[in-house]
C-alpha cells in the first residue's frame, strides 16, 4: 500500500505539491493523472525517497523508501527512462542494479525476457530507442519482484504494440496482488488501464476514486432522442426528472434517464421515436474541465 499524507513540496515560491493525501491499494492499477506541471513527478520522487518533502509523508507499506536497504525488493520504479549510462549494455545495467540490491543474478535474464529485450541485451543503451529504454526501465522496476510498482509516464515513446504490451503487463501485475501506480497526463490512456484514479492539479488533490465512480460523477452519459413530436415528449421527460435540451427541430439531448426508460415512457404514451442513442461523455473532457483552472501554463498565456 502507498500512503501519502499531507505531502508538500515547495521550491522557493513555487508550491509543486500542496498538502496532498491519498492511498493506493494493492491488486489494482491506479492512474496518477494531472496536466503537465501538476506535481506528479515531484510526488513520485518524494515517495521514492529521491526528494525530501517540505512537509507531510509518503510511505510504501509504512516505510520511508529512502531509508530502506535493498529498496528494489519493496518498490520498483521507472521514473526517467533516459536515466541510464549510455555506455553500458542493458545486461550490465541490470546486473549492477541486481548486485547493489543483493538480488540473484538469474533475475536479470528473467526480466530481460519479460520485457522482450533479450536479443539486444548486450548492446549499449546509448543506441537504444526511447521505447527500448522504457522497456529497460520497466525491467529494472521488476528486478526485485516487488509488491509495489511505480511508473512515471511509462507509455511515452512506446509504439502501439508496446503500449498494448505495457497495459497487459500492468493488469497482470495487479492481478498478482501488487500495487501498480502509473502516472500520465492523458485520461484516454488511463481509461484503458486503470481501476482507480488519483487526479491532481497544481499540486492539489482533485479526485481519488474508482474510474467507474469518477466517470459516473464527472461525465454523465446523455441520450439523443429524435421524435416527430418532441413538444409532447419533452414535458413527459421533465416530469420524470430528466433534463431535455433541444438539439435542432426534432431532437432532444436527454440527461438523467437511461435510454430504456425514455423508450418505455414514449411507448407508454403512444409516441413514435426515430432515434434513441446513448452518448458516453468523454472522460478526457471531464478531466480537462476539472483541472482546467489548475493548469500551470495555458497555451497562449502571455506570462
Ligand atoms: N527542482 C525543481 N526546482 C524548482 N521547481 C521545480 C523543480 N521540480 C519541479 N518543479 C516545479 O514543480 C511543479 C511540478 O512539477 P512536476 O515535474 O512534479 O510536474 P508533473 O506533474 O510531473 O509534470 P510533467 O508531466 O510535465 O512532468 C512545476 O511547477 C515545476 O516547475
Amino acid at each position: 500500500m502507498i500512503e501519502v499524507h499531507e505531502l508538500t513540496k515547495r521550491y522557493g515560491r513555487t508550491t509543486a505539491v500542496d498538502r496532498l493525501s491519498f492511498t493506493v491499494r494493492p491488486g489494482r492499477v491506479t492512474g496518477f493523472l494531472g496536466p503537465n506541471g501538476a506535481g506528479k513527478s515531484t510526488t513520485l520522487r518524494m515517495l521514492l525517497g529521491l526528494d525530501r518533502p517540505t512537509g507531510g509523508r509518503a510511505t510504501v507499506d509504512g516505510h520511508d523508501v529512502g531509508r530502506l536497504p535493498r529498496a528494489l525488493r519493496h518498490v520498483g520504479a521507472l521514473l526517467d527512462a533516459g536515466d541510464v549510462h549510455g555506455g553500458r549494455t542493458a545486461r550490465a545495467h541490470l546486473t549492477a542494479l541486481a548486485q547493489s540490491n543483493a538480488l540473484a543474478p538469474a533475475r536479470v535474464r528473467e526480466v530481460l525476457a519479460e520485457v522482450g529485450l533479450e536479443a539486444v541485451a548486450d548492446r549499449r543503451v546509448g543506441g537504444f530507442s526511447l521505447g527500448m529504454r522504457q522497456r529497460l526501465g520497466i525491467a529494472g522496476a521488476l528486478l526485485g519482484d516487488p509488491p509495489v510498482l511505480v511508473f512515471d509516464e511509462p507509455v511515452n515513446g512506446l509504439d502501439p504494440e508496446g503500449v498494448h504490451w505495457v497495459r497487459g503487463l500492468f493488469r497482470r501485475l495487479a492481478a498478482e496482488g501488487r500495487t501498480v501506480f502509473v502516472s500520465s497526463h492523458l485520461m484516454s490512456e488511463m481509461q484503458q488501464t486503470a481501476d482507480d484514479l488519483v487526479v491532481i492539479g497544481r499540486g492539489r488533490l482533485v479526485a481519488a476514486e474508482s474510474l467507474e465512480s469518477f466517470a459516473a460523477r464527472s461525465a454523465p452519459s446523455a441520450v439523443l432522442v429524435e421524435a416527430p413530436d418532441v413538444e409532447t415528449l419533452a414535458p413527459l421527460l421533465a416530469a420524470s426528472g430528466a433534463t431535455a435540451a433541444p438539439q435542432g427541430e426534432r431532437r432532444l439531448l436527454v440527461t438523467g434517464l437511461p435510454a430504456a426508460r425514455i423508450g418505455e415512457l414514449a411507448a407508454g404514451h403512444g409516441l413514435v421515436l426515430h432515434q434513441l442513442a446513448t452518448r458516453e461523455a468523454s472522460l478526457e473532457d471531464a478531466f480537462m474541465e476539472l483541472t482546467a483552472d489548475r493548469v500551470e501554463y495555458l497555451a497562449g498565456d502571455p506570462r
